[in-house]
């Protein structure tokens, strides 16, 4: 059977993973897609921003960030979508995975060559990488895994480039080139970017992999290392690998919690909670989304943002039967979750 090309789609947290994802997942461009989902944090709140349609099969990791804890997870999804394939049950051409902000998209894309079973059924098409216009110098200059993403890169895609002037983005793309001069810098505006220039790459050159990360095919002895002490990477995967060097070195101070409520949010009341945390804790609050259910309506509300910057829509009706409650996640720098949870539990109807 033809191997299944698969993307690695990566990029910093609130990058525009999921929105570039949700694009060509409802474009009519003929491929059949089936996504892996990675989710920093225990909520899986992306698989509520996805669009889902019949055709797009969605399988969802998360116990943990996938460069840590889930390769394991993600060898058996990818077995299953082929056993799956190979026996009718579905059908795709191109598998997309995307994984967490914080992830370091080495270890992914080893998985690749390093599992018989997994290379049987699957070649690498590339790692295609979303940078924030706006945000990406300071993750760059703070976050090596923002680093890492950039320089492993088949593609770079700049994302929200409409919210910075021509000499920030001629800065940026400056640099991106000294760290990656082998990725072509696309654009994706709110995830309007050809195709062509997202799947079916055929960038992913393994020689070029080595010359970055020359421990890049010798890492198994480090994976098998870390877990026969029993170490857990948790859900912000905040340990130091300081045996494991070719990993990124996951900031410790970076934490995800979540909060979760079965009653109704008063709009007024979160509005102003939200509102004076992100004056306060802003500027170290990388990524932070919800669904939220708010008093008296009858549709779900998607709340996201990055640092100062949030959104929020208007999503699904809840369903008959469906039991209404609201989740968010919450990952930042030093963030005092006491009194996030219990603001929030102000706010509840
Ligand atoms: N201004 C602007 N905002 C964008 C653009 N692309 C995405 N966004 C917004 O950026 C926020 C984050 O986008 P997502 O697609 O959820 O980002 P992500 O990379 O999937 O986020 P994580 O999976 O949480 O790391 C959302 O509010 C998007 O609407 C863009 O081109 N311009």
């Amino acid at each position: 059977m033809k191997l299944v090309p698969a993307t690695i789609l990566t990029g910093f947290l609130g990058a525009g993973k999921t929105t570039l994802l949700n694009r060509i997942l409802k474009e009519p461009h003929g491929h059949r897609i089936a996504v892996i989902e990675n989710e920093f944090g225990q909520e899986n709140i992306d698989n509520e921003i996805l669009v889902q349609d019949s055709n797009e099969q969605i399988v969802e990791m998360s116990n943990g960030c996938v460069c840590c804890t889930v390769r394991g997870d993600l060898i058996l999804a990818l077995a299953t979508l082929a056993q799956k394939r190979a026996a009718g049950e579905l059908d795709f051409d191109h598998v997309v995975i995307e994984t967490t902000g914080l992830a370091n998209p080495g270890p992914v894309a080893q998985t690749f060559f390093m599992d018989d079973e997994v290379a049987a059924s699957y070649v690498l098409d590339a790692v295609v990488t979303v940078v924030d216009a706006r945000h990406a110098m300071q993750q760059l200059d703070e976050h090596e895994e923002a680093q890492r993403q950039v320089g492993f890169a088949d593609r770079l895609l700049l994302s929200k480039t409409d919210l910075v002037d021509a000499a920030q983005l001629a800065a940026l793309t400056a640099r991106l080139t000294r760290i990656n001069p082998r990725a072509p810098i696309g654009k994706t505006d709110f995830g309007r970017v050809p195709i062509s220039e997202v799947l079916d790459l055929r960038g992913f050159n393994l020689n070029d992999k080595l010359e970055l990360d020359p421990d890049f095919l010798a890492s198994e002895d480090a994976h098998a290392h870390e877990h026969e002490h029993g170490h857990e990477c948790g859900e912000h995967c905040g340990h130091d690998h300081a045996h494991d060097h070719h990993h990124a070195h996951h900031s410790d101070d970076i934490a995800a919690f979540s909060f979760r409520s079965d009653r109704p949010f008063s709009t007024a009341r979160l509005d102003e909670f939200l509102g004076g945390l992100l004056q306060v804790y802003g500027p170290r609050m990388l990524r932070y989304k919800g669904v939220l259910w708010m008093e008296g309506a009858d549709r779900k509300v998607v709340f996201q943002g990055v640092h100062q910057m949030m959104g929020t829509d208007i999503g699904a009706r809840w369903a008959d039967g469906e039991a209404r409650g609201s989740k968010m996640v919450f990952i930042g720098k030093n963030l005092p979750k006491e009194t996030f949870i219990r603001g929030l539990e102000q706010c509840l109807v």
